[in-house]
């Protein structure tokens, strides 16, 4: 529900020379929300994160938090703090000072910061790391600095700029999970760039999906995921097939097509075992590819190869007509 502590986006615009990064965008995060913003590389995430953060000048627009323009404000002043894709951490100072660096920096006395790094380090459980240096330590430990250091200043939006795509894949899900477990307990609004659809399903309450340096689709993860409303949101969601049906364009996810004697007639090109699943992908009459993600069992039961006729088929309810 709307909040006047919301962070708001009112036609918002970045243009570096020439190019477009950010279109005349408008948006409301929902003030404790976790929201991922979505897209591919070049569609203006970072843009956008950097506006909010007063890392990046505006072109034309506003950004709103609690009623107030922060637009113009330096990024200290916002209320905002931003996590760095590479940590960004000094190298030369210990962890407890990374953390506590922003505290000295506005004048804090220097047992009220470390006090305050302490609670933070305590928060991201590398309370037993506080005195090491930042290349003492693992990936996902400089990590949790940089979160514990983000953190420190009491910030009531969080801005993560690709907080996982350093880690390796194991590391990458614990995180997550970490950064979701945090969000819950701080209460406060994170607003997390990625260009994973697995991360943003897994991580988000909604998911801004950009494109092309505009707002393509935004809602709740569930709703972007099952109703997409565009062919582009279809195929970056993954999992969906866009195929002609009728005259229109629909998407259809691959784990609602079935295997039938009688359907949509198709020749299989690829089959690929995924375990729980086994992948087929054939090509229509019309020269569209569809893939069906059918149950193991289901498809040993009636294997099928490359080059043999299919049918498919599936509910009717399940077929979502796309805008473009
Ligand atoms: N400092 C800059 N000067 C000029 N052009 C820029 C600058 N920063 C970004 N751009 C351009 O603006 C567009 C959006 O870039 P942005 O970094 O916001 O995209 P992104 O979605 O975050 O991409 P990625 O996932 O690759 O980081 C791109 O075309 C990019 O080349």
């Amino acid at each position: 529900m709307r909040s006047g502590q919301d962070l708001e986006l009112v036609h918002l615009s970045k243009r570096y020379g020439d190019t477009t990064a950010v279109d005349n965008i408008n948006h409301v995060f929902l003030n404790g929300s976790y929201v991922c913003l979505l897209g591919p590389s070049g569609c203006g995430k970072s843009s956008t994160l950097r506006m909010i953060a007063g890392h990046e000048s505006v072109s034309d627009g506003s950004i709103v938090l609690d009623g107030h323009d922060i637009s113009h404000l330096s990024p200290a002043q916002r209320g905002t703090a931003m996590m760095f894709q590479n940590y960004a951490l000094f190298p030369h100072l210990s962890v407890r000072d990374n953390v506590a660096f922003s505290l000295h920096m506005k004048g804090v006395d220097k047992p009220t910061r470390h006090k305050a790094a302490d609670e933070m380090l305590e928060l991201v459980d590398m309370t037993h790391l506080a005195d090491r240096l930042p290349d003492q330590l693992s990936g996902g430990q400089q990590q949790r600095v940089a979160l514990a250091r983000a953190l420190v200043t009491k910030p009531r939006v969080l801005l993560l700029d690709e907080p996982l795509s350093a880690l390796d894949p194991f590391l990458r899900i614990r995180m997550r999970a970490e950064l979701k477990r945090l969000q819950r307990e701080l209460g406060i609004t994170f607003i997390h760039v990625t260009h994973g659809q697995d991360e943003a399903l897994a991580l988000a309450d909604e998911i801004v999906v950009m494109n092309n340096a505009v707002i393509e689709q935004a809602g709740p993860a569930r709703d972007v995921w099952m109703a997409p409303r565009t062919e582009f949101v279809a195929r970056f969601m993954g999992g969906h097939n866009v195929i002609s049906f009728e005259g229109h364009k629909i998407a259809l996810r691959a784990d609602e097509v079935r295997m039938a004697d009688t359907g949509l007639p198709a020749t299989v090109t690829a089959v690929e075992y995924q375990g729980a699943h086994v992948s087929l992908t054939a090509i229509t009459p019309a020269g569209e590819e569809i893939v069906a993600l059918v149950p193991e069992a289901a498809f040993f039961a009636a294997p099928k190869e490359t080059g043999e006729a299919v049918s498919f088929v599936w509910d009717e309810g399940r077929v979502h007509r796309l805008q473009a």
